[in-house]
């Protein structure tokens, strides 16, 4: 039994990448994001606001012409041509099942280019034809369908199906519950910071930018320490949870309460870990 260690907000705290003056737009690091779809549009604008909101360089958004329209209309930082970039969020908001999208075939030339990748919702499953370091984040539906399991082993035993997928898929693993569990580099680590109001549609979507912009503020890292993917991820979670309950307060939230959160939430753990 692998023992999991408890990630927490002191923890999140050494994760985040703070800019100095020696720094520009290119140098904080560039997410490529791949997301959304016409069924899904809104999980593009949720993952664009999120990972703007948790601090990167820039976010280059490639989709089709409606969700671009949304994502720029939500957030005009963006920037809707291809170009450098560091690293890619790639799924959310797509379906797994439709491998025709305008999306899927930029995905594919995303994933050839050896950049750490994070994979989400329809994506998933691109894991196979990637080059560089990827890590994926699915729910307990979509671990299952990933793995071809029922379920109900995963709902039984997440902590040891999260390890198992790491190993099996050879990525580090973020399967997302009231506790998320993280395996990859040989390190295994849970977050349990988050409110059960945070059970609410887009919440997967948000993590992923906020997981996406810490993995491209961290590419020199994650290319020399083989755990960094993992302890990112695992920030990220911890992120969340406590952006949630800053937008909760004790009550209900939606997403974008919890995207405007994230700025307050990191400026709190820089002050006090
Ligand atoms: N505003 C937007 O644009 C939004 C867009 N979205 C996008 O939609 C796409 C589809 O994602 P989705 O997970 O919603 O797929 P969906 O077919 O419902 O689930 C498949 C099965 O999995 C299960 N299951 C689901 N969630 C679970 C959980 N947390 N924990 C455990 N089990 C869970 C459940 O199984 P059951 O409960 O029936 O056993 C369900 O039948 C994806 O790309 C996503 O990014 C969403 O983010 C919403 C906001
Ligand atoms: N009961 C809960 N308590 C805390 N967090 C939860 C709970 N249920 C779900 N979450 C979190 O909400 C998010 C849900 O993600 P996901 O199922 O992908 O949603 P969506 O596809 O609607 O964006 C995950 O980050 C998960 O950890």
């Amino acid at each position: 039994m692998t023992d999991f260690k408890a990630w927490a907000a002191d923890d999140a705290a050494r994760h985040i990448r703070i800019p100095d003056e020696s720094d520009d737009k290119y140098s904080r690091g560039v997410l490529g994001v791949i997301t959304g779809s016409d069924q899904y549009p809104g999980a593009a604008v949720l993952g664009v606001e999120a990972a703007l909101r948790t601090g990167v360089g820039m976010v280059r958004y490639l989709g089709g012409e409606r969700v671009s329209s949304l994502v720029l209309q939500r957030r005009p930082e963006a920037v809707a041509s291809e170009g450098r970039v560091q690293a890619w969020l790639i799924g959310s908001g797509t379906d797994h099942a439709n491998r025709e999208d305008a999306a899927h075939a930029l995905a594919a030339v995303a994933i050839a280019q050896a950049l750490p990748t994070v994979l989400d919702g329809g994506a998933l499953e691109l894991h196979d034809g990637a080059t560089g370091p990827v890590v994926i984040t699915p729910h307990y539906g979509e671990l299952a369908r990933v793995l071809g399991v029922p379920k109900d082993d995963i709902v039984a035993d997440p902590a040891v199906w999260a390890v198992r997928a790491s190993e099996e898929l050879g990525v580090t693993v973020l399967l997302k519950g009231h506790r998320s569990y993280v395996a990859g580099g040989g390190v295994a680590l849970v977050a349990a910071s988050a409110p059960n109001w945070l059970a609410t549609a887009g919440a997967g979507d948000a993590l992923a930018g906020i997981l996406g912009a810490l993995v491209a503020t961290h590419t020199a890292e994650i290319a020399s320490v083989e755990t960094t993917l993992a302890r990112l991820a695992a920030s990220a979670a911890v992120i969340h949870g406590l952006a949630a309950h800053r937008a909760s307060a004790g009550g209900p939230l939606t997403i974008l309460d919890l995207a405007e959160a994230v700025p307050g939430t990191i400026a709190g753990l820089l002050r006090h870990g």
